[in-house]
């Protein structure tokens, strides 16, 4: 049988990982694909700087629909990233009988509902591990490996370049703006860092497993999203006193409450106690947790970005396609794990209704009594202290009150931080961090 024929759109680092790692495990991706797989198009911006990639045999052209359009093309493998032309040359890609292959986490939580449904139409596949967290094969294990279960919860570091971040501030006292700069050198950052530094990415990824653990449509516009831009290293050090580290974290799960069943969709810094090994996970590395009722925790850990990385996973997929579609048609998977007609409408909660821990932050005149109001308000909230520390940054007048509270509802320590900032003695804003014990 000839190889399978792939037209590439975008050639920068996922898209020369991808052609590199094609070509050099050529040999050993034949045998398990039942086929060949061969990059014969490539749609380039930068013609020249693509051919110094593929060098010659490949033909390399500027506009990504001559790739889309063409009829020898059987699988287009979309790496040029942002979520509007990528969704156009994704729809006529599948309008023409092309099964598709993309690493573009933006668009599949954007745009998942309509590309599936025009992919299940049309009778190709579209496949997406490379769009979370990189080479981890996290897709496959929540849609296939888990099958059996009925998946709690998901939560996870997802975002590479905001975890380096945090990593090398910490432990080499380096600036934001420098290591920011260093991910994107190491090809980590988004093409628009500020969707890493934001949580905007860590959404769109968390926005996908959701879909697939739960069966329920993706809704990237109901997740809650906030970023580390916020973040302030003497919160950092506070936790690390307290026994915790922050971490950028995405979480989903299934929660029930007084209002009924719903969905949590969330990613924010949180606090996560030091000893777990999520704790642990350090530079561009991510973890996803997985809990599950049947086969209980699962941790998935590996390079969750970079070209050779995430090329692991678009080559995963570029095998199952060849072999689906070509070799061994039978074994189809949804692309969302439940059929599409047996998705649930279970509602995504909103963050007043969530329950978690918090660290809380409160910078106050050191007067008599302050303690005493703090703890009155807190107790008027149902919200139980786990533990204290007072810090005096360096003069005597004022001070940092720290507090870790015991699980509660969102709403309810939104209304007592509103009544402590009203406080005569407490200065600007509390600050508040999530905290999950993620045992
Ligand atoms: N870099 C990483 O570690 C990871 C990236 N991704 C995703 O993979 C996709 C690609 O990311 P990167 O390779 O990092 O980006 P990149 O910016 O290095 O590469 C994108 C390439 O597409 C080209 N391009 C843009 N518009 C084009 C057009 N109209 N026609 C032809 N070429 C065009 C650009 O010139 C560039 O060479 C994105 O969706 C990204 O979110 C996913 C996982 C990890
Ligand atoms: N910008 C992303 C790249 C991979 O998805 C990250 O930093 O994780
Ligand atoms: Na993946």
């Amino acid at each position: 049988m000839k190889p399978i024929q792939v037209g590439l759109l975008g050639i920068g680092t996922v898209g020369a990982g991808t052609f590199n790692v094609l070509k050099r495990n050529q040999e050993d991706i034949r045998r398990r694909a039942g086929r060949g797989i061969e990059v014969t198009m490539v749609a380039a911006r930068n013609t020249e700087r693509a051919r110094s990639v593929t060098g010659d045999g490949v033909q390399v052209v500027s506009d990504p629909f001559a790739v889309v359009n063409h009829p020898d093309i059987d699988i287009v493998v979309e790496l040029i990233g942002g979520y509007e032309l990528s969704r156009e040359l994704v729809l006529q890609a599948i309008a023409n009988g092309k099964h598709v292959v993309t690493a573009n986490k933006a668009l599949v939580a954007l745009h998942g509902n309509e590309i599936f449904a025009a992919a299940q139409e049309k009778g190709v596949i579209v496949a997406f591990e490379a769009a979370v967290a990189g080479g981890i094969p996290i897709i496959k294990a929540l849609r296939e490996g888990l099958t059996a279960n009925r998946i709690e919860s998901v939560a996870g570091i997802i975002n590479g370049t905001t975890n380096f971040i945090l990593s090398e501030m910490r432990d080499k006292g380096l600036d934001f703006a420098t290591v920011l700069a260093q991910a994107q050198a190491l090809g980590y950052a988004e093409a628009d860092p500020t969707f890493d530094i934001e949580g905007v990415d860590a959404a769109h990824k968390l926005t996908i497993m959701s879909a697939i653990a739960f069966g329920i449509p993706v809704q990237f516009d109901k997740a809650y999203v906030e970023g580390i831009s916020q973040l302030q290293a003497v919160d950092i050090r506070y936790a690390e006193q307290l026994g915790y580290r922050i971490k950028l974290l995405g979480i989903t799960r299934r929660t029930t409450t007084a209002a009924g069943e719903g969905i949590e969709l969330r990613v924010h810094p949180t606090l996560i106690p030091a000893a777990r090994l999520i704790a642990n996970v350090e530079g561009a590395m991510n973890a996803v947790l997985v809990h599950a009722d049947a086969l209980g925790v699962t941790l998935y850990y590996g390079k969750g970005a970079g070209a050779e990385p995430t090329a692991s996973a678009v080559i995963a997929d570029l095998v199952d396609v060849t072999r689906l579609a070509t070799v061994d048609p039978s074994g189809r998977v949804p692309h969302l794990a439940f059929q599409p007609n047996q998705m649930s409408d279970v509602a995504i909660m909103p963050m007043a209704d969530i329950t978690t821990s918090y660290y809380l932050r409160v910078h106050v005149q050191d007067q008599l009594g302050v303690m005493a109001d703090l703890t009155r308000i807190l107790a008027d909230g149902n919200i139980s202290i786990d533990a204290v520390l007072q810090k005096e940054p360096g003069n005597q007048t004022d001070i940092d009150i720290i507090m870790l509270t015991h699980q509660t509802q969102e709403k309810s320590i939104d209304a007592a931080i509103a009544r402590i900032e009203a406080m005569p003695a407490v200065i600007g804003k509390v600050t508040r961090i999530r905290l999950e014990s993620l045992g």
